[in-house]
């Protein structure tokens, strides 16, 4: 169970949450207050980190990114699991539409039947308390058909219904794997995705996947000269930028390819002013090089703020490369590359590191 705190200890929760609550932008929904509970119980550094971030200087979270918080801390939808309870509920209307189709061909079959044996008795005529029961029996039959058809209907009309929850599902899917601010994939999908890399055999250690973290200069200074919103600004951008370069690289190693298509890299934003880049298969001096395309892409963009015709101070970032080896676990991995980041930041910023493993 998620939430396992004592009567006493919720309702101090709640007392905690409820100022914090009513200072948002977001109304007072059980979603909201799901962010607010946690933040306030300390049990989610990952989230209370983020919210921190999103309320510096006395900003305050809206409904959408309320919500975005909420998937990408809080809910623990499992979209697989979402997918094939879509599914199954497909599955079974499916069943019960045939059934009740077949259902109502029979009924059909015995109508006509039916009506064709008061045809032959009325040409015939029984004794009028037979014929009454027969008229009764078509009757009754056709209401049967009435109501079968109904039912088909409903059910064809559930069948829509439950496509587009099986939609809303992979829509939702979709998003709890997007950082709301950049578009990039979020940590969240970075970190399973970095759990299959790992977990996928090894065939060759110079293709091994290669990683590359980089960290914006000096962002905290773009904060506090420009605003945050600015600073918001410049992230969507360099984001930008990443992907821009990521995709090249990954058109490039599927042209290079010979007859197997290669995995695409995957750009994330693993942190706040931090992005990630994991090249599945490819090889140490191709990660290089797409670093140092992302390096000087980065700091050859100009972003104008919107109230001047001057572009800010220039900005750039600071990369490190690394190479995944045989006995490395997630963790063992991303510090490597992490050591090879806080390596450029040492030697001055707006540089890349490749750090080898040992
Ligand atoms: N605008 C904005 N700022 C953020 C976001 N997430 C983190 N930050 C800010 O990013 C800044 C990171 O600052 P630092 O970790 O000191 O790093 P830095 O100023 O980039 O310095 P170096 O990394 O050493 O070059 C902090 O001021 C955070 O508040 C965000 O989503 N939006």
């Amino acid at each position: 169970m998620r939430y396992s705190d004592s009567m006493a200890r919720s309702a101090e929760h709640l007392r905690a949450a409820l100022p914090l609550m009513t200072k948002q932008r977001a109304a007072l929904h059980p979603t909201s207050y799901a962010v607010w509970y946690e933040f306030v119980s300390g049990r989610n550094p990952r989230l209370n980190q983020a919210l921190q971030i999103h309320t510096a200087g006395g900003n305050t979270l809206d409904e959408q990114q309320t919500w975005a918080m909420y998937r990408e801390h809080v809910c623990e939808l499992d979209p697989a699991l979402g997918g094939r309870i879509a599914d199954g509920f497909s599955q079974v209307l499916d069943s019960m539409a045939a059934s009740a189709a077949q259902a109502g061909q029979e009924s059909a079959r015995f109508d006509t039947s039916l009506s064709a044996w008061v045809e032959q008795l009325l040409s015939n005529p029984p004794p009028q308390a037979q014929a009454d029961v027969l008229q009764e029996l078509l009757c009754g039959t056709r209401e049967i058909r009435g109501a079968l058809s109904d039912l088909q209907q409903r059910l064809d009309s559930s069948q829509g219904e439950i496509h587009s929850l099986r939609e809303e599902v992979q829509r939702a899917r979709g998003e709890a794997l997007l950082d709301a601010l950049t578009g990039l994939a979020n940590r969240r999908a970075f970190d399973q995705q970095l759990q299959q890399c790992i977990s996928a055999p090894m065939a060759d250690a110079a293709q091994a996947p290669c990683l590359v973290l980089g960290d914006i200069d000096f962002f905290k200074q773009i904060n506090d000269s420009y605003g945050h919103a600015f600073g918001d600004r410049v992230l969507r951008a360099v984001a930008q930028t990443l992907k821009n370069v990521a995709e090249q690289t990954a058109i490039t190693e599927q042209a290079g390819a010979i007859g197997a298509a290669k995995a695409a890299t995957i750009a994330a934003r693993v942190g706040g002013e931090e992005f990630a880049m994991l090249l599945p298969t490819g090889n140490l001096q191709q990660a290089q090089a797409m670093a140092e395309t992302m390096r000087s892409s980065v700091a050859a963009g100009r972003i104008r703020r919107g109230d001047s015709a001057q572009d800010i101070k220039r900005v750039t970032i600071s990369l490190g490369v690394a190479q995944m080896s045989a006995g490395d676990c997630a963790e063992t991995f991303f510090k490597r590359a992490d050591r090879a980041l806080y390596a450029s930041k040492h030697t001055g910023r707006n540089c890349v590191t490749v750090l080898a493993a040992a």
